[in-house]
Parts: C-alpha cells; sequence; structure tokens
C-alpha cells in the first residue's frame, strides 16, 4: 500500500513537472498518472475551490469531461492570514510538501500594501498550478489589518483562511526580538510594555501587544467570513507535534494526508522540528536562523502583568473561536 501511495504520489510530482514544460508531455505524464489511480481523489475538492480564479486553456479528457492539463497562474483559494511570528513560515514551508499545493514562497501584501495594482498583478505573482491543486500565500499581516477582510471578501467569498496562533505573550517577544535584530537601540521590552510603569498600565497599542488582541481581530473576520471557513493552527502544537496540526490543516483544506510523522525530524541544535525532505530536494532542512531564535529573559514581574492583561482578550479569543488553546 505504502508503495503503490508512493507511485501515484511521484506520478504526480512528474506530472506537475512535465506539464511545466508542454502539454503533450503532461497529457501523457498525467495519463500515465490516471492509470496508476492517482486522479480522482485530489481532484475531489475542485469542485469547492474553483471560484472563478484565472483565465486558463482548458482541455476536453477521454472520458468527455473538461479537464485542463496546461499549469497556469490562478488566484489563491487559501491563505495564511496570520499571525506574525506565528509560526506562519514553517506552517507554509511543511504544507508545500503536498504535492496539491502549490505556494507563493514570499509574501505578496497584496491585501495590505498593493492592493492598488490589482488582482491580473497578484495572480501573475502565482506559482502554475495544475487543476486540482491548492494556490496559496502568507501574509502574516493580513490577520490584522483592517481593510484586508473585505477585499478578501471581494475577490473569493469561499477562500479557505489559515491562522497560526501562539501564546500573545511569547508572540510579543518573538516580535520584539525581531524588532531588536533590525534596531537595536530601541528601550526593553519591559519599558515599551508599559504605557505608565509606575501605574502599570500596559500600553495594549504598542503592536507586539495589540497584534496579540486575536479576538478582536477575529471579529472584523467575522463580519465577511463564517468561522468554519477559517482554520485555527495551534502554534505551539506545530512545533511540538507538527504532523499533528498538518494533519489538521490538510483536512480543512479538503487534502488527503499525505504530510505526515514521516517527514519530519527534531532537530536538537536548532531545537525545532525540521523536515527530512523539503520540496525539490533531498536533503534535510530545518528553517533559516530568523526562525527560531533566542529571545530575551523578560522579568517575571512584567510576563504577571502581561497574563493578566490578556486574560480576558484569551478567553474572549477562546469562545469566539470555539477552541481554548491553553495560555494561561
Ligand atoms: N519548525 C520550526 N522552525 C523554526 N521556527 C518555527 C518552527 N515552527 C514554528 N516556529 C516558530 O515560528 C516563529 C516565526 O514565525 P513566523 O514564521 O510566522 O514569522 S514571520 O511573521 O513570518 O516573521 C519562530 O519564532 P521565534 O522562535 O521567535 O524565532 C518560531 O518559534
Amino acid at each position: 500500500m505504502a508503495t503503490f501511495l508512493g507511485h501515484k504520489h511521484d506520478a504526480r510530482r512528474l506530472a506537475q513537472k512535465v506539464a511545466l514544460m508542454s502539454p503533450f508531455g503532461a497529457l501523457c505524464v498525467y495519463a500515465l498518472y490516471l492509470l496508476l489511480g492517482g486522479g480522482a481523489p485530489h481532484l475531489s475538492h475542485l469542485s469547492r475551490h474553483g471560484t472563478g480564479t484565472g483565465n486558463g486553456t482548458g482541455t476536453r479528457a477521454a472520458n468527455g469531461t473538461e479537464r485542463e492539463w496546461t499549469a497556469r497562474r490562478r488566484l489563491p483559494q487559501a491563505l495564511i492570514v496570520g499571525v506574525k511570528k506565528g509560526g506562519t513560515r514553517a506552517l507554509l514551508e511543511f504544507l508545500r510538501l503536498h504535492p496539491d499545493v502549490r505556494a507563493l514562497g514570499s509574501e505578496p501584501h497584496f491585501f495590505d500594501r498593493h492592493y492598488a495594482r490589482g488582482l491580473p498583478w497578484y495572480r501573475s505573482l502565482m506559482p502554475k498550478a495544475l487543476e486540482g491543486q491548492i494556490v496559496m500565500e502568507k501574509t502574516p499581516r493580513y490577520f490584522v489589518t483592517e481593510e484586508t477582510p473585505a477585499r478578501i471578501y471581494a475577490m473569493s467569498r469561499d477562500i479557505k483562511l489559515i491562522v497560526v496562533v501562539r501564546d500573545p505573550i511569547t508572540r510579543a517577544i518573538s516580535d520584539y526580538t525581531q524588532i531588536i535584530s533590525k534596531t537595536p537601540d530601541i528601550p526593553s521590552f519591559e519599558t515599551l510594555t508599559f504605557k505608565n510603569r509606575s501605574t502599570g498600565q500596559i500600553d495594549s497599542l504598542w503592536s507586539p501587544l495589540w497584534i496579540g488582541l486575536y479576538a478582536t481581530h477575529l471579529e472584523r473576520w467575522l463580519a465577511y467570513f463564517p468561522l468554519s471557513q477559517i482554520h485555527f493552527v495551534h502554534g505551539e502544537r506545530l512545533i511540538s507535534d507538527p504532523a499533528r496540526e498538518l494533519g489538521r490543516v490538510q483536512d480543512f483544506l479538503g487534502l488527503q494526508r499525505i504530510v505526515t510523522d514521516k517527514h519530519f525530524y527534531f532537530n536538537k541544535t536548532k531545537g525545532f522540528p525540521c523536515l527530512k525532505k523539503p520540496e525539490g530536494s533531498s536533503k534535510p532542512h530545518c528553517l533559516g536562523k530568523t526562525k527560531g531564535r533566542t529571545h530575551p529573559k523578560i522579568e517575571p514581574e512584567v510576563i504577571q502583568k502581561l497574563r493578566e492583561f490578556y486574560r480576558p482578550h484569551n478567553q474572549r479569543f477562546y469562545k469566539i473561536s470555539g477552541q481554548d488553546f491553553g495560555w494561561r
């Protein structure tokens, strides 16, 4: 069984590659792929994702149904919209192992920064994809940008949205760690946390803290999308048990569970899960140096104040999302 699935997987990968080179090659290899029985399950989610995206050519298949053989650029059917420092890069890299996922490597910032360039520009950035493959991108800033939900809704009302969430305090420290790596002269995390340290008033508008007000941001999305269209990835579990989180994401996207625990190993030096064989390579691979940085030690008293600050916000987020993420 494992070997058979392996053949299907390999045949599909080959079909993708050849399709990028020539439609005729794609036809031959895709026929082989179908003979191996790989077509139907992968195409099963098409009806849910075919949301009027793209303008490529179609070819009539032998059985008379309309099916495309050429890879073409389409607008995404799924987006990782947040949160910054939640583990969005890890999730995207892990999902890219799936043969039915085609993901843009960089962050396009279309809905927050480059919206005026228009959808054709956005589509031109996307990787070419075969019919049945899910096109996706990640831009963590979307989650906290006010205009984004309405703009995404205008593109596709049935798009699938993924949010990687992590304890907002760890997330804030991670964010701060990134900021000081670029601007080392800024005040300490402890100083920036408070509007006035003597009164203990938290500066909830300081970006690293404000991004962690997940319930407030989520409410804006729920004005456009039902909760069933939003999947939350547990950022801590993405580190402790990536296969489990990936299993849930693949289910949400209507994909076969192809990315499993076989793809990961825990790298002790890095302190994070890494890939045994990333997309397009046979060598093990961990994320780069900017992922998994050492955080500065924060005064426990400040952490305690932040716990108290976030408690009601986290509770509200658990209630709205219907999931308890366990940040105490
Ligand atoms: N497998 C693996 N390897 C390395 N890092 C991992 C992994 N899984 C999750 N993470 C966590 O991802 C954090 C960075 O989050 P993002 O990728 O969302 O950051 S960004 O918003 O795109 O800058 C990053 O935050 P820092 O630890 O603060 O660097 C990691 O904790």
